[in-house]
């Protein structure tokens, strides 16, 4: 599904540059469920970023689904950003001055499919959320915003889930609340690829990688 050939990125500055990938080979099955890791400073959200279409290599390949990413039109790869991908991200990224079911609709802005109101009030209600609806996020527990970054990320059923550290301001009751919705989403045929530090992902995920230096050192 998705194949990551010889990937490298380098961030020059006046004073420095930094291979912040290099070389990175990988192949990404569907419904796989990767994990990322890797010391901080390794390329690990560098990688996500690639393969969400939203950080130009300096040099490789991203192909999904035999098209190279970087070859597509800006057009073509937003498409693809707003279709295909569900992002998630540590901090929510919820806009603030909309309510949680304005922020679950989002994607309508993007996307091309048209998202109606019914899916999101079912998908607030799978995660348990659906007494918030009109409520800002502001209003919110950590979990309850992570749980609207989710149920924004899932509204377009992509095909792949990016994950920036999603559990990383949870405490353990909810991280395993969201690794559970993870695990079901991928086993219902979609592809989780996350970046993590901690452990408690360990027992989700199919496959765990490891980023040194930017270099890809262990699968
Ligand atoms: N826009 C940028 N300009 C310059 N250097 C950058 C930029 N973005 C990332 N880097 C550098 O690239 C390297 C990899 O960064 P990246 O954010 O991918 O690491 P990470 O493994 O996700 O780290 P962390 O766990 O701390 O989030 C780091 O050395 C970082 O300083």
């Amino acid at each position: 599904m998705i194949e990551i050939n010889a990937l490298h990125k380098n961030f020059a500055t006046s004073k420095s540059n930094v291979a912040a990938l290099n070389n990175v080979d990988l192949k990404i099955n569907k419904s796989e469920f990767i994990l990322i890791k890797g010391e901080s400073g390794s390329g690990k959200s560098t990688l996500l970023f690639a393969l969400g279409g939203m950080l130009h290599p300096s040099s490789g390949d991203v192909i999904v689904n035999n098209k190279n990413l970087f070859s597509l039109s800006e057009k073509e790869r937003r498409s693809y950003r707003a279709n295909d991908i569900g992002f998630v991200f540590q901090s929510y990224h919820l806009l603030s001055y909309l309510t949680v079911l304005e922020n679950i609709l989002l994607p309508n802005t993007l996307a091309d499919i048209q998202l109606n109101k019914s899916d999101a009030i079912q998908l607030a209600t799978e995660l348990g959320i659906e007494k918030r609806l009109n409520h800002k996020p502001s209003q919110l527990s950590a979990g309850e915003k992570q749980r609207v970054a989710l149920a924004r990320a899932l509204i377009t059923k992509p095909s792949l889930i990016l994950a920036d550290e999603p559990t990383g301001n949870l405490d353990e009751r909810n991280t395993i609340e969201v690794m559970n919705y993870f695990k079901k989403y991928q086993q219902e045929g979609g592809t989780v690829v996350m970046v993590t530090h901690g452990s408690l992902a360990d027992d989700y995920a199919t496959r765990t990688i490891k980023l040194h230096q930017g270099k890809l050192i262990e699968e």
